[in-house]
Formats: C-alpha cells, sequence, structure tokens
C-alpha cells in the first residue's frame, strides 16, 4: 500500500517546488492534474477517485493535497509516536495501531481500568487559535483581520503542512488522513443522488456552501492582497477541503478550558463509539487533555471515546461514518410538517406562526424515546379546526423552539387527529427510504474498510446504512 500511495503522489504530484519563503522552507505543488487516471485495483480507487467540493454538477478529477497519508498506513503514525514523546508526551498505556472500526486508532498496551483517568496531553501539544506560525507575518495580517477560529485555524492547518518538516507539526500533519472521510467530499450529485431521502442532504450542501464561501471570501479581502504570504498554489479551494475536512472530524471543544478550540495530536486517534460515555476535556489538576474510561479494556483492544450524543446523520455529516444499525441511542430523525393548502384557515395559522419566527413548514427531530413539545404543537395548529381560532397563536409560540417557557399543550378534543397527522408525516417521509432502498437492492457491505470498496459502491452503503438506521442531532466534538 505504501508503495502504491507512493505511486500514486508522483503521478498525480509530478512537481514538488520547494520555494523560499522567509527563514523557513515552504512546499508546494504546482496544479497541472491528469484527466486520467492511472490504472487501479479496486482497493486503491477509493483514494484516488475524489471529487471536488462543487455545488455544480460537474465532476472535476482528482486533486490530492500533498500531505497527510493513507490512514491504512501506520509508516507515519509511528514517526508521530516518536515525535510526541520527544515533545512531552508522557508515556502512555496505549499505541497507536491498526483497528477493525476507524481503520487507525488507539490500542490498549496493558490492562485499563473502568474509571482511570488516562491519555494526558499538554497543552503544549495543542494546535489553537494561539499557535505560532511558521510564517510569522501571515499569522499577524490574519490577526489584523480579526479572523475567527475556524478559517483561522484551516488557514493555519494549510500554512504548518506547507512547510512540511521545517514546521514545528510536520510529524503530525503527515500522519493526518490526506482526505478526511466527510460529506465536504461528496459532489453536489452524490448528495443529491445518495441522501435524497434524509435531511443531511440539505445540512451538507450548506456546509460545503459555508466552506467555499469562507475561503471565497478570505481569498478576496485578504489573500489577495497579500500573495506573497498566501500563494493560490497554497492556498486554494482544494487545501481549504482538506483543512475543513480535518477540522470538522477532529477539533475538540474543551469546555474546562473556557471552551477552547483545539487540535490535539494524539487524543485525535481515538475513534467513536456509541456505546461509551466518555468525552475528551482539559483536566485542571493535571493540566492536560484526558479521559475517564467507563469500561475496562484489555491489551490489544480498541479504545473508544464518544464524540458527542450524535445522530447517524451528523456523524456522516463530519465524520464520514454511520455506526452500525441499532447501535446509537442518540439517534433521531427529521420529520418534516406542513401546514394543509386546502385548510380553511391556511393564512390565519401562517400568520400566527411567522410571528414566532415559523413557516408553512417545519422540520422537528424524532427519536424512539419519543419527540418534543413544539412538534405536537404544531400538529395541533395544523389540525385545529376554525372554531379554535383564538387558540392558533398560543400553539404557534408553542411549536417555536425559541419561545423560553416549554409548554405541554393538550387539547384533548383534537389530540387524535393530531397524532394521526404526525403518523401520516411519518409514514410519507419512510416512503422515500423505502423507495431509495427499493432503488439501490439490497446491500451488506462491510464499510469499515472503505478501501476495498469501489466509491460509488461505498457511497451507496452509507446511504443505505443512514436510511436503514434513522438520522440526526445533538453536542459534543466540536461543531461549526
Ligand atoms: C478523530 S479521527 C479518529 C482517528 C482516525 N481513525 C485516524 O486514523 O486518523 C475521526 C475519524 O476516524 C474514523 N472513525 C472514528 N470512529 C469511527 C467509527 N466508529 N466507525 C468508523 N470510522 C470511525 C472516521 O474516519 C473519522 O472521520
Amino acid at each position: 500500500m505504501a508503495e502504491a500511495s507512493r505511486i500514486l503522489q508522483t503521478s498525480l504530484f509530478p512537481a514538488f517546488s520547494p520555494h523560499l519563503h522567509h527563514h523557513k522552507t515552504r512546499y508546494f505543488h504546482s496544479h497541472s492534474q491528469s484527466q486520467t487516471y492511472p490504472s487501479l485495483s479496486l482497493k486503491k480507487l477509493r483514494s484516488v477517485v475524489q471529487c471536488s467540493v462543487s455545488t455544480s454538477e460537474t465532476k472535476t478529477p482528482i486533486q490530492e493535497v500533498p500531505w497527510g497519508c493513507d490512514i491504512d498506513s501506520l509508516e507515519n503514525a509511528e514517526a508521530l509516536q516518536k515525535w510526541l514523546s520527544d515533545s512531552g508526551l508522557p508515556s502512555q498505556k496505549m499505541a497507536i495501531d491498526k483497528v477493525d472500526v476507524g481503520e487507525r486508532g488507539l490500542v490498549a498496551l496493558k490492562n485499563i481500568r473502568k474509571g482511570e483517568k488516562i491519555l494526558f496531553v499538554p497543552p503544549s501539544l495543542f494546535i489553537t487559535a494561539d499557535s505560532e506560525w511558521s510564517s510569522p507575518e501571515a499569522g499577524k495580517v490574519l490577526k489584523q483581520y480579526s479572523v475567527p477560529d475556524w478559517p483561522l485555524l484551516a488557514t493555519y492547518l494549510i500554512s504548518e503542512a506547507s512547510f512540511g518538516n521545517s514546521s514545528r507539526w510536520g510529524n503530525y500533519i503527515s500522519a493526518l488522513p490526506r482526505q478526511p472521510y466527510s460529506l465536504l467530499y461528496w459532489t453536489r450529485a452524490e448528495l443529491d443522488r445518495y441522501l435524497e431521502a434524509s435531511q443531511i442532504r440539505q445540512r451538507a450542501i450548506e456546509r460545503v456552501t459555508n466552506v467555499i464561501g469562507t475561503y471565497n471570501d478570505l481569498r478576496l479581502r485578504i489573500f489577495s492582497k497579500y500573495p506573497d504570504l498566501f500563494p493560490e498554489e497554497v492556498f486554494n479551494m482544494e487545501t481549504f477541503r482538506w483543512s475543513f475536512g480535518i477540522l470538522f472530524s477532529r477539533l475538540v471543544r474543551l469546555p474546562s478550558m473556557d471552551e477552547k478550540v483545539a487540535l490535539v495530536p494524539w487524543a485525535d486517534m481515538l475513534n467513536h463509539s456509541c456505546e461509551v460515555e466518555t468525552f475528551l476535556d482539559y483536566d485542571k489538576s493535571s493540566q492536560g487533555v484526558v479521559f475517564t474510561t467507563d469500561r475496562a479494556y484489555q491489551p490489544g483492544e480498541q479504545v473508544f471515546i464518544s464524540y458527542g450524543r450524535k445522530s447517524n446523520g451528523e456523524l456522516l455529516l463530519s465524520y464520514g461514518f454511520v455506526p452500525k444499525e441499532g447501535t446509537n441511542p442518540s439517534d433521531s430523525a427529521e420529520l418534516p410538517l406542513s401546514l394543509k393548502k386546502s385548510d380553511k384557515c391556511y393564512k390565519e395559522k401562517l400568520e400566527a406562526l411567522r410571528k414566532h419566527g415559523l413557516s408553512a413548514s417545519q422540520c422537528y427531530p424524532i427519536q424512539i424515546t419519543g419527540w418534543p413539545l413544539e412538534l405536537m404543537a404544531y400538529a395541533y395548529l395544523v389540525v385545529s379546526p376554525p372554531s379554535m381560532s383564538k387558540q392558533f397563536e398560543e400553539m404557534a409560540a408553542a411549536a417555536s423552539n425559541k419561545s423560553t417557557t416549554k409548554k405541554d399543550l393538550r387539547y384533548p378534543e383534537i389530540e387524535e387527529k393530531a397524532l394521526q397527522f404526525i403518523l401520516d408525516s411519518c409514514e410519507s417521509s419512510i416512503s422515500k427510504y423505502s423507495k431509495f432502498l427499493q432503488a439501490s437492492g439490497s446491500m451488506d457491505l462491510d464499510v469499515t474498510s472503505p478501501k476495498q470498496l469501489n466509491r460509488s459502491v461505498f457511497l451507496k452503503q452509507l446511504a443505505v446504512d443512514l436510511c436503514t438506521n434513522t438520522e440526526e442531532e445533538t453536542a459534543g466534538y466540536e461543531e461549526w
């Protein structure tokens, strides 16, 4: 695999032009790309067949970033471990290894007890908005423009990556995935096709649009004014897609460090399990990032944390995976509800909704354990007869999740109708999933080894997994 990656790298990035920049050397590749791919086996197809962040239907051929690695290779991981211990990471009870879930992860070297505080990464190893730049002038410019944390960190990561091993983070960046798994890497056509039935499609489109908008804004306002500090060969849409993909899948918010956001090397090698309830945080007493295990591990077992109580759709959106069916208790689905156009009181109801910032169609999360009070209030409003017009306002207020006082409204005379309306709405949503599943045929592939699958089969399987589970929302790892 390492040999194949080398061949791939050289065929796709023929020109690594060393370029003198201040006191450090910055490396960047020319953006010439081959239109045809070298002949490759399916195993390699996953890393080769990529697509650009594009809201249009056109597919652009692959432009891989010239840094990072294939995460199924442990080559750069060994150098990372050595660099970490040379840089002050204390000896650990875990090591980076190949794993069944998540390809590469942290595996116990010794017995780990339930309730044990493990990991410990000191702040000197965190990448934050305050980290020192290899190009201090570039950092100064971004600070002058008061660039917020996320775009600042995305730019920082690219800048440091372009300095290769002369950056302090060279070993860390070399061990990052060259292509993070994230919906940022799906084309618009793929999102439309595979996530047709899912609410996560719209979120993914918004996220892609946001990343493109952020890059364009930085380019127009800052990069174009300082082309020597921010050359387009380095700071372009492809590298931003990579850096945002890294941030979405690895950035953590540290509640005990004033909610600081940080990339925490080593800690970001931990994979997620829906079966644990333990989160990374800064520990003030030991002054490092730690987590407390909520189960025991034996030597050789993969150690997991939780990325937060996220739905399957959210995990797919940021991390590019869907947990095994039925294992995610935080999973939920977005249910769209709408006023009926034929309703005699349509105008009055819409007016009441608008007053509370709502519209004729609203989405609410439903979970296996139930649904929010707001959803029931919206359903009451939809089914209420003209004789209840005096209550429209009250129902619309309760349907708004912005309302501070949550009201459990009850109208026994229309409760059955409201429940029937919710049921009908569920059935109509489910029918979209069923149509997609029927069209996809039955698939039961192992998506924990995405490299073994062809891209379209891989994406389709993720979409099928998402449909056969449910989906949507909650908190934990960092969100943008
Ligand atoms: C914070 S990183 C964890 C380390 C990562 N496996 C690596 O080798 O760099 C998050 C990424 O790990 C993978 N991952 C984490 N948990 C997973 C899981 N339960 N199933 C499949 N992939 C997972 C996904 O690719 C995700 O984007």
